[in-house]
């Protein structure tokens, strides 16, 4: 029998069974009645029954044959999205692909046939005997590829099957890779939830996807112990979280929570109306529609703002503050009353230490208030009409509003303004006195505001985290993941990004070891994904150039071997040369294609051009919350974190990427957001930052 037809008939075999078990749910009607057993078991029917649709429309992806021990008996496990029991054999038809057993479909190497998993009771070791992959599409098999079959020669194991995947052309969605998983991925997403991941990856080595793979995986493997709307992902903005919002539904994971850092801080600290200079002007727009070299006056200030220095510094601080909290000196209630400043500093500064500043001056108060009450209780006969007793609430009001009131912005402007007896600080107390100004917040500011909140009020048991994702990372800063820390206990974090992708000269990092140093030495593991599967290797090997000279120790992008058209750079003598292009690009079947430009102002201008030629552009701006695919028009700021088949880069002139380091990281950005096809235009002087030759 053919592999085909062997595969075909299995296939028959289990939607067969799967089609079953739905019928058979289809066919028990819906409990709606108040009887709690009932509904729960209804309940459980419906998640069973959406599970089994789910699969059913999935089912599998590949075939795994492995012999446990050596008991001479091979079974085919084949490997899904969802699992699926033989209810009646009491068999797994479909394997889970978070299942331990289906760990070894990813790291399978086929340097020898021996193959081991972590099953619940211990190590299981065993031989593969084959590893293929399948593509079905609405039930009907599209596909059957072996990348493994013992006693033959080696058959380059997953790539013929990697490539075909790859060569496809893209929607507007981030898609999952469940059927692709490879090694190095397959380690991080399966990697203990105990620890902080640090993940740096080249742009298009699955840094986004693996992420959400992982918590596909999080939420299968710890189900008792973390919930999906306890995690969290923070990405730059609203449209990329809109890019990658398919993935997690495609996984079978819902109801995870997706924000940008601001959206989450101003959420933390609405209470106190806060009003940022942002939220009226872009910053990023307007950093970056100045000349360049981009980098203004302000990023020492922005980089001090997000600097575990920092931190330190306001931590000082703020003890220096609360030390000065408590009124130096007693209540004298009557006669020889006294409540000493002695007394009320123990209970502050001891009792309740544990507890954040205003709870604890909420209990001093309150029990200020119940010695006074106590005492009272000693005289009460002696003050008929209670003129004493009048007297001494009077002395307490005054006592109590004598602490100091701040409210969270006059508290940070007060901190950053009063002077620290002593400082052995490594800080440049300079940059603060000439920037902080209490007017004008920015989007630096919100991780020190964070801090002090919490410090205040705590942090709220419904706003704490069992996992948190940081896409982007290199864009954050330490003081912010520092912050992120109060609030996910459990220090589970995966944080990602590229070094050579942080493109905000005043924000983010420059080093991997700024995040490490913030958990302790033996919960925090750093991995590099240096394999890029989204572009052809021309185009990887073209932005590699571009980088090379500022990679510092960040190893170079390694293609997965798939050959395309050569990157072009043209000079552009009229724009009817990039209408033609774009005009190109779709006919040779790209789906979605983007005009990437150096300003804000420049996307529109190409935007109104594009649309008077009838060629349906959508423009992506700072405010964008939607990614609607087809012709995106973009600035290149903007287009991070996101892919296109084809990408054309406007205006690659000296004037818009003169020879430095933050330029070669835009264009780097650009170059690596194509998939299959890259052109370069430029209009008088080409950028000195493009390769030669
Ligand atoms: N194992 C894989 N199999 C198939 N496709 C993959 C695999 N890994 C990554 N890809 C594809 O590579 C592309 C890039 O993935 P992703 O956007 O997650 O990368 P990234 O590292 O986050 O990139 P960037 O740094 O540019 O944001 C996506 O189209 C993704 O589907």
């Amino acid at each position: 029998m053919s592999l085909y037809t062997e595969e075909k008939q299995k296939l028959k075999q289990i939607t067969e069974k799967i089609g079953q078990q739905i019928a058979a749910l289809e066919k028990i009607p819906r409990y709606y009645g108040n009887h709690l057993v009932e509904q729960i078991l209804d309940d459980q029917r419906q998640k069973k029954l959406r599970d089994l649709r789910h699969a059913y429309s999935q089912l599998y992806f590949g075939r795994l044959d492995f012999e446990e021990g050596e008991t001479n008996q091979i079974t085919p496990l084949y490997i899904g999205k969802i699992g699926v029991e033989d209810e009646a054999e009491n068999q797994p038809l479909i394997i889970d692909w978070r299942a331990p057993v289906a760990s070894m479909f990813y790291s399978f190497t086929g340097k020898g046939d021996t193959a081991s998993y972590i099953s619940p009771d211990g190590l299981v070791e065993g031989v593969i005997h084959l590893k293929r992959n399948i593509v079905i599409r609405k039930q009907k098999l599209e596909r059957v590829v072996d990348s493994y079959v013992r006693g033959k020669e080696n058959m380059g194991l997953t790539d013929e099957f990697l490539l075909y995947r790859l060569s496809e052309n893209k929607d507007h969605r981030l898609r999952d890779i469940v059927s692709t998983i490879q090694l190095e991925q397959d380690q991080i997403i399966r990697a203990d939830r105990s620890e902080a991941l640090i993940i740096q990856g080249v742009p298009g080595s699955g840094k986004t996807t693996v992420a959400l793979h992982r918590l596909a995986f999080l939420l299968y493997q710890y189900r008792q112990r973390i919930r999906a709307e306890r995690i969290v992902i923070f990405a730059p903005n609203q449209m990329f979280l809109d890019y990658i919002s398919d993935v997690l539904p495609e996984l079978g994971v819902g109801d995870i929570q997706q924000t940008t850092f601001r959206n989450w801080a101003m959420e933390i600290l609405k209470s106190h109306h806060i009003e940022l200079e942002e939220l009226k002007t872009s910053p990023q727009a307007k950093q970056f529609d100045k000349k360049p070299p981009f980098l203004t006056q302000t990023e020492k200030w922005d980089r001090l703002r997000g600097s575990i220095d920092f931190l330190h510094y306001l931590k000082r601080a703020f003890a220096y503050y609360e030390s000065h909290v408590v009124p130096k000196r007693g209540i004298l209630a009557w006669d020889d009353v006294f409540l000493s400043e002695e007394t009320i500093r123990t209970w502050f500064e001891i009792e309740y230490k544990h507890e954040p500043l205003m709870k604890r001056k909420e209990r001093v108060f309150a029990r200020i208030k119940r010695w006074l009450e106590s005492a009272y209780k000693e005289i009460r006969s002696l003050d008929p009409k209670g003129l004493q007793k009048k007297e001494a609430m009077k002395r307490m009001r005054a006592y109590m509003k004598a602490w100091p009131k701040h409210n969270l912005i006059e508290l940070y402007h007060h901190l950053l303004i009063t002077p620290l007896p002593s400082s052995d600080l490594d800080i440049d107390l300079s940059i603060i006195r000439q920037n902080i100004n209490l007017k004008v917040l920015d989007c630096a500011d919100l991780a020190p505001l964070v801090y002090l909140h919490t410090q205040l009020y705590g942090v709220d048991q419904t706003q704490l985290f069992d996992h948190i994702v940081i896409d982007e990372a290199q864009d954050f800063s330490p003081l912010q993941v520092a912050v992120l820390q109060e609030y996910c206990p459990s220090g589970s974090f995966t944080i990602l990004g590229d070094i050579l992708q942080n493109i905000f000269g005043g924000q983010g990092i420059r080093h991997w070891n700024e995040f490490q140093s913030l958990f302790p030495i033996q919960k925090v593991r750093f991995y590099q994904l240096q394999r890029s599967y989204r572009s052809t290797t021309e185009i990887i090997q073209f932005a590699n150039q571009v980088i090379d000279p500022y990679r510092g120790e960040i190893e170079r992008a390694i293609p997965v071997f798939r050959s395309g058209d050569p990157v072009q750079c043209f000079q552009m003598n009229s724009f009817q040369e990039i209408m033609t292009w774009v005009q190109d690009a779709f006919s040779q079947g790209s789906h979605t294609v983007a005009v990437v430009t150096p300003t804000e102002m420049r996307a529109k201008e190409a935007y109104r051009m594009l649309m008077n030629a009838e060629l349906k552009p959508n423009l992506i701006t700072s405010q964008q919350d939607q990614y609607l695919g087809g012709l995106s028009v973009a600035p290149i700021y903007l287009v991070k974190g996101m892919e296109f088949d084809a990408v054309i880069l406007l205006d690659v002139d000296d004037q818009f990427y003169p020879e430095n380091e933050q330029c070669a990281k835009l264009l780097f950005v650009g170059c690596t957001r194509a998939l299959h096809r890259l052109s370069l235009a430029y209009q008088k002087e080409i950028s000195p930052l493009v390769p030669q030759g």
